[in-house]
């Protein structure tokens, strides 16, 4: 039985407010309907191709700055996870949707995958090893709750239904608590102020994650920024 509140919980519940504005997002609710443009979900995974990728790399940017070898082994298996699991799961639905390396290749990252990415590495470089993780961690999370909000209903499309179970399957949910721990191990080896900076990164990549439904279902580009 749990008996006291965790940093992670803290965190959780002040992000509240973004992670119910995710789950119920428009794209969310199209998605499980089975309403959502296969053009959105196409554009939503070459955005989101650059975003993982950069995000298994993370996780070994940020074993190179830690001494615990239990962190340091957690961080290194979960980039190795994330190409076997979920990198992988995508790998055959480009292949379903006929997305090629050309594609991939012509496909410009739209502002907030790309400024999402940026928060996460200016966490590392600019910040700590352990804010990083907390910037982390609602990639994690928020997906996994999002699975579990809406596994019972499930979608009508094949492949937003395989979207839908990778975020609710045991191993998933099980590498979400693990990196849970990490944050608060993490939050637990560093003093006050960086635990604010903690929390500060973990809002901020959860506002983030809210703006990326919004991108995808906008097809977000640079003239966003500049028209
Ligand atoms: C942007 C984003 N956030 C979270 C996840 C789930 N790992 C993802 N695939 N993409």
């Amino acid at each position: 039985m749990k008996t006291s509140t965790t940093f992670t919980d803290k965190m959780h519940e002040l992000a509240k407010p973004l992670w119910l504005r995710s789950v119920n997002h428009p794209f969310i609710k199209q998605l499980t309907a089975g309403e959502l443009p296969m053009s959105t979900f196409r554009y939503y995974l070459l955005q989101d191709r650059y975003y993982l990728s950069e995000f298994g790399k993370l996780h070994n940017l940020i074993a190179d700055q830690l001494d615990d070898p239990s962190a340091i082994d957690f961080l290194r298996k979960g980039a190795e996870g994330l190409k076997n699991g979920e990198i992988a799961v995508r790998k055959g639905f480009f292949t379903e949707l006929n997305i090629t390396k050309e594609e991939i290749a012509l496909t410009p990252i739209a502002p907030t995958a790309y400024n999402y990415v940026n928060h996460m590495y200016a966490a590392l470089y600019r910040g700590t090893p352990q804010r990083a993780i907390s910037a982390l961690l609602p990639c994690y999370w928020l997906y996994n709750e999002i699975g579990k909000a809406v596994i019972s209903k499930g979608a009508p499309v094949s492949l937003y239904q395989q979207w839908i179970e990778t975020y609710d399957s045991e191993g998933y949910t099980d590498s979400v608590n693990q990196m849970i721990q990490l944050t608060n191990l993490a939050a637990s080896q560093v003093d006050d102020a960086e635990r604010q900076q903690m929390t500060d990164v973990f809002i901020k990549s959860s506002a983030y994650e809210l703006g990326y439904w919004q991108m995808s279902l906008k097809h977000e580009n640079w003239d966003a920024l500049t028209k």
